[in-house]
């Protein structure tokens, strides 16, 4: 069975189109990072799986059943960080747990999931007088009751400290181990980099790319980083310039006596040789791996382009 299925989901509001037919399937057990820069319909997208809007076309199911039909069956196997969470301010936070595990039939001890995301020391004093990042855990802890089958989390850390966002990151792994499907909205990249099995990119209300995170890096090959230190920075710009036409080259920038360069994975050599041909001494050059940050700005700016050239 998926965990998540989308089927062409569509959602405009008024004039705006948030979602443009998106298919996407989440397989069970998966750690999923969903992934896109603001106002791509990220949120959008997870309040339809919720049942917090109605798709204008399309439809989308979780853990097998309709998201509209059976959202109620659906809320009782789900642990949900939603976007716009809120706390109560009176209640503490053993008081919000309580609640949560009582409405859900569950037998979880409050102290221990609190525990687990570090404010237990505060779990008697009332969620009004938490810090941003304390009700962002809480409400993480309140998810957690019951052993969800699926995790939904907006970008869960967001509001959070390093260490905060590190322990987000544990989270999400124990859950996958116990053998949670876990789908986490970001936009940093990094956040999810570590964790997930499979990323998506949202951009503009349609799904850019979904492949494993190896899977990206090798499509991102062509976007190869060699960074050139030159013996004598003299004639340097000019040799930029002519390195930058080359059509295997997406871009340079100058860093002092240093070009980084953007290129193809098998340009290695032509950008050397196109250097060497510009009159400077290349002293020494090496190659980082693109990053998920690099790749996304590839397929991102790889789109905007495309659009381009449509208009
Ligand atoms: N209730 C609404 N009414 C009108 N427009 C909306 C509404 N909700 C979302 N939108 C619009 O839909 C688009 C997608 O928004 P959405 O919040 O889904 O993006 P996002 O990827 O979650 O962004 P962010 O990372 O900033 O949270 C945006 O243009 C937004 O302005």
């Amino acid at each position: 069975m998926t965990a998540i299925e989308l089927n062409d989901v569509r959602k405009e509001f008024g004039d705006v189109v948030a979602l443009q037919g998106v298919d996407l399937t989440v397989e069970e057990g998966e750690v999923f990072g969903f992934l896109g820069p603001n106002g791509a319909g990220k949120s959008t997208t997870i309040n339809v799986l919720l049942d917090f809007v109605r798709p204008t076309a399309g439809s989308a199911t979780v853990l097998g059943m309709d998201a509209q039909d059976d959202s109620k069956a659906i809320r009782e196997r789900i642990g949900v960080l939603p976007e716009g969470y809120d706390v109560y301010e009176r209640l503490t936070g053993r008081e919000h747990m309580e609640f949560v595990i009582e409405s859900k039939d569950a037998d979880d001890d409050p102290e221990a999931l609190l525990e687990r995301v570090g404010v237990a020391d505060a779990m008697d004093r009332r969620a009004g007088g938490y810090s941003k990042g304390m009700k962002q855990r809480l409400v993480l802890a309140m998810a957690l009751v019951d052993q969800p089958d699926l995790l939904i989390l907006d970008e869960p850390t967001t509001g959070l400290d390093p260490n905060g966002a590190r322990k987000m990151r544990d989270l999400v792994r124990e859950e996958s181990e116990r053998g949670a499907t876990v789908f986490f909205s970001s936009h940093i990249l990094g956040q999810v980099e570590s964790v997930c099995d499979t990323v998506g990119i949202l951009q503009d209300g349609r799904l850019i790319a979904k492949d494993s995170v190896e899977g990206l890096r090798s499509a991102a090959q062509g976007d190869m980083k060699l960074v050139v230190t030159v013996a004598d920075a003299d004639g340097l710009a000019e040799a930029i310039e002519q390195v930058r036409s080359l059509p295997e080259v997406s871009g340079v920038t100058r860093e002092g006596d240093r070009a980084v360069v953007n290129c193809q994975g098998d340009a290695k050599m032509t950008v050397l040789n196109a250097f060497e041909e510009a009159g400077v001494t290349v002293e020494d050059f090496e190659t980082e791996e693109a990053s998920l940050e690099d790749l996304f700005t590839a397929y991102t700016d790889q789109r905007e382009r495309e659009r381009e050239v449509q208009a």
